[in-house]
């Protein structure tokens, strides 16, 4: 039996709606995707005050979309990477498969995380700030090696939980997660690099709170 490219991996909430697919592009397209990505970005690791202490943010990143996408940090304005082809095509790949299972998304801009290892991680937050507009639709990629999201209600709602995030999958966090629920990718002893990208719509002149 063949698996169906329009495979759903799992619902694992209903409200707010948190959806895993678990192939996005197929082999060896992913495993290139992700050659590519590592190879020709221009990765940064910018350094961060945190408690402080400044300090180089535990991962490498870069920003990349619409020029109209800017964001403000520590009084500057930044301006976006241009696209490159391969993320496009990725983005492009989320958009259809998303809409493939009735969700509309556009998307003018993309964080992209590389994590060299276990050791490398993105601290608690909330993808919340008021230029991804009152109720942001973000949908993670993941590449390379697979680590768990970990996500905590902010009310205290439930207990936190994992979701796993395979090679070649897509988190869709729909409206309304940003605003009950946390996320993090916490250090864990696990080998391999791993390249996320998370597609949001930053409205124009936005800005994007860093997070430790
Ligand atoms: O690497 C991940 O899967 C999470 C990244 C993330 O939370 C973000 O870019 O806001
Ligand atoms: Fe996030």
């Amino acid at each position: 039996m063949s698996i169906s490219h329009q495979e759903t991996c799992d619902i694992l909430l209903a409200s707010p709606r948190l959806q895993r697919f678990c192939t996005l592009l197929g082999e060896p397209e992913a495993s290139d995707m992700l050659d590519r990505l590592d190879d020709e970005l221009a990765w940064q690791q910018p350094r961060l005050r945190l408690y402080g202490q400044e300090r180089p943010i535990p991962r490498q990143q870069v920003w990349m979309g619409d020029e109209a996408a800017r964001y403000r940090y520590s009084g500057r304005t930044f301006t976006p990477e241009p696209w490159h082809a391969a993320v496009v095509r990725i983005r492009d790949t989320v958009i259809d498969r998303l809409a493939g299972n009735g969700v509309m998304a556009s998307f003018n801009s993309v964080l992209l995380n590389r994590y060299e290892d276990g050791s490398d991680r993105m601290g608690w937050h909330s993808d919340d700030e008021p230029e991804l507009g009152s109720d942001p639709l973000i949908a993670a990629v993941s590449l390379g090696a697979e680590r768990p999201l970990r996500f905590r209600w902010k009310q205290g709602l439930g207990a936190p939980f994992n979701v796993w995030l395979p090679h070649d999958s897509l988190l869709l966090m729909d409206r309304g997660t940003q605003d009950h629920l946390q996320h993090a990718l916490l250090p864990r002893r696990i080998p391999g690099k791993r390249i996320s990208l998370t597609f949001r719509h930053v409205a124009a002149s936005g800005g994007i709170a860093p997070t430790g």
